[in-house]
């Protein structure tokens, strides 16, 4: 009995001295941070970097070994990193919640922590607004539907300067199912700067065409163009033009003369091309 928790009580010493190291570590790492943050270019108006946040959790995946479970090592890096990211600028989270409920809501919170503060809008046209005038350093909005009646990607497309992009695909790992909800909630944050080359990317890629055309020709259009895997994950008809959000397996940007192969391979029918962002691939299991 005695000897049973004499070895209970030395393996819990051994934990408390881990416990140590890891606090001790987390608050080296911080200030490393503080350091990154000091060579990041001072007109940058968002710290965030998710190439490198999808770079590190690949890094981590891949090295994990043993029986602490891969969603709680996910969840838990993604609260240090979501918590430093607010540490080098100022930092909060618009979120479009149009229905019910708070899955998307969550679906922030276990994207950037319990930190910083999350500010619900109703619409996805209202988080837009609120990164683009700089009410909010980043926002998460609903995937895009085929039926949306107005889609917020479309004020991405238009007009110049500073416009947000899409830079990430959330969850970054699938989540366990809920009892009693019937679809996973799946969303894109958006914020103002590119999105980032970390090799295993998709971009999206809005496509206006007049006068309308099908969906076959378009692919043949990417296809002409050297672009392959183009998928349309979303659509908005008007009178008399049409536009596609594709989305392509790769990492692409808005001088790629593929881009300008795909309006001349279009003839008349392709007006405009813009790149609205890209995101890295989802964590794989
Ligand atoms: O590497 C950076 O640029 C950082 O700001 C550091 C860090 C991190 O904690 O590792 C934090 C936030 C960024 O989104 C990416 C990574």
């Amino acid at each position: 009995m005695n000897t049973n928790s004499d070895a209970l009580d030395r393996i819990r010493r051994d934990i408390d001295r881990i416990d140590d190291r890891l606090h001790d570590l987390l608050m080296e790492r911080t200030a490393l941070v503080e350091k990154v943050a000091l060579a990041k270019a001072p007109d940058d108006s968002v710290a965030l970097r998710p190439g490198r946040e999808a770079e590190i959790m690949r890094r981590l995946t891949v090295r994990h070994q043993g029986r602490f479970p891969l969603p709680a090592l996910v969840r838990i890096w993604r609260e240090i990193m979501g918590a430093l990211v607010g540490l080098q600028k100022p930092f909060s989270i618009a979120v479009c919640q149009p229905e019910r409920g708070d899955g998307y809501i969550e679906l922030a919170r276990d994207h950037f922590g319990v930190v910083w503060t999350k500010t619900i809008f109703p619409s996805p046209g209202h988080v837009v607004r609120a990164v683009a005038d700089g009410q909010a350093s980043v926002g998460v909005v609903p995937l895009p539907h085929e039926n949306d009646q107005e889609p917020w990607w479309l004020s991405l497309t238009a007009g110049s300067g500073n416009l947000p992009q899409v830079v990430t695909r959330l969850p970054v790992l699938a989540q366990a199912p809920i009892a009693g909800r019937a679809e996973p909630f799946e969303a894109f944050v958006i914020a103002c700067r590119p999105h980032d080359d970390t090799g295993a990317d998709r971009t999206l890629i809005a496509v206006e065409t007049v006068p309308d055309i099908s969906r076959d020709r378009l692919r043949a259009l990417f296809t002409a163009a050297g672009i392959e895997e183009a998928s349309v994950i979303g659509t908005h008809r008007a009178e008399d033009h049409r536009v596609y959000l594709s989305e392509v397996d790769s990492f692409i940007t808005a001088d790629d003369p593929r881009l300008v192969a795909l309006v001349g391979g279009g003839k008349d029918t392709v007006r405009h091309v813009r790149i609205i962002g890209g995101y890295p691939l989802p964590l794989a299991l």
